[in-house]
């Protein structure tokens, strides 16, 4: 295995791009989230939270029909676009151009859901995050895989990547076969755990930052959105995993002298997520 390259905050500091004094929302990236389905509309909601407290100037979800209220009370700087199907997504629709989408937290396996993503991968030439159960369908449709754009993000925990790419008997086989399926499709690929690596071919970047007050439901959700946002923000996409990484781990760090462990959840990253944007600064 090639030896990876550790992203600490110099690391970080070379690509950080802090915010133009002369900016406005309509220059800091438009980012969609679509994803949600009934029972998992909290996915899309901590998501595309997350994906505003990066810094994204605008953030619209598109969900089913259920979530309407639920995302609109939750987060109402988050606009919304439906599916004409309440329980689940059948048809991915929006009349704006983001500048990049995040797809498939808590979007369900339904399908309705796999025909719906895959009208989308088949027409979508924005910049794209990959993740969750829009992962776990592409496993199965392996030949949508030269639809997605290039340098597409995938961000897999273990169970997803394993999907991916079919099991490994050994650490050393799993980097080579991410860095072989990376090279293959032009992704990157964000391989979640303990720690966090991020593949872009041959290089295999190790993240430094976050702990396991992170093992805890829907701090993958909150990922993606800050990811998309970053995407969104004109970071390339490496950069983008990068960053997001970081200042996701970066946000646990930060909380654990005072939530403990246990009591640390996903929206805690999300109330973070300035601090460690802050910490970066100093
Ligand atoms: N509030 C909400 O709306 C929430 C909604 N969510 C949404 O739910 C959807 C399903 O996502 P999911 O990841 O729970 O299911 P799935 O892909 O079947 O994987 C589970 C299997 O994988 C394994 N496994 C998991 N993590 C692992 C790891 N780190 N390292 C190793 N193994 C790991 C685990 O295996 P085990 O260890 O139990 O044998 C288990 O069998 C998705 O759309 C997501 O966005 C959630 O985000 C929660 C909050
Ligand atoms: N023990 C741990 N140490 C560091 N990070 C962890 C640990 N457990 C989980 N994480 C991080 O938490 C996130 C979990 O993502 P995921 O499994 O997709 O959750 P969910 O689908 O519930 O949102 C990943 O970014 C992963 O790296
Ligand atoms: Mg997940």
């Amino acid at each position: 295995m090639k030896v990876a390259i550790y992203i600490d905050q110099p690391e970080i500091l070379k690509r950080y791009k802090p915010v133009n004094s002369h900016t406005h929302k309509g220059i800091q990236g438009h980012a969609l989230i679509i994803g949600g389905s009934y029972g998992k509309i909290g996915a899309v909601s901590l998501s595309s939270k997350a994906c505003l407290k990066t810094g994204c100037g605008l953030v619209t979800v598109f969900i089913p029909r259920c979530g309407y209220k639920i995302v609109q009370t939750a987060n109402p700087e988050v606009m919304v676009l439906t599916d004409l199907s309440v329980k689940y997504i059948t048809r991915i629709a929006f009349d704006f151009v983001p500048q990049a989408i995040g797809i498939g937290p808590g979007i369900g396996r339904d399908i309705e859901t796999h025909t719906a993503l895959h009208r989308f991968v088949k027409t979508n030439k924005t910049p794209l995050v990959i993740d969750a159960d829009a992962l776990t369908i592409l496993s199965q449709n392996q030949q949508w895989l030269t639809f997605l754009p290039e340098k597409t993000i995938l961000t897999p925990h273990q169970k997803e990547l394993e999907r991916l790419i079919g099991e490994w008997d050994s650490v050393a086989e799993k980097f080579e076969k991410t860095v072989a399926f990376s090279k293959q499709n032009n992704f990157v690929i964000v391989m979640k755990g303990a720690p966090t690596y991020i593949i872009d071919g041959e290089t295999i970047y190790k993240n430094t930052t976050g702990n396991a007050a992170l093992a805890t439901a829907g701090t993958g959700d909150v990922l993606t959105g800050m990811i998309t946002s970053l995407l969104a923000q004109s970071y390339e996409p490496v950069d983008a995993a990068i960053l997001g990484v970081y200042l996701h781990g970066l946000t646990a760090d930060i909380a654990l002298p005072k939530t403990g462990y246990q009591a640390f959840i996903a929206s805690d990253v999300i109330k973070n997520i300035g601090k460690a944007y802050l910490s970066l600064e100093k």
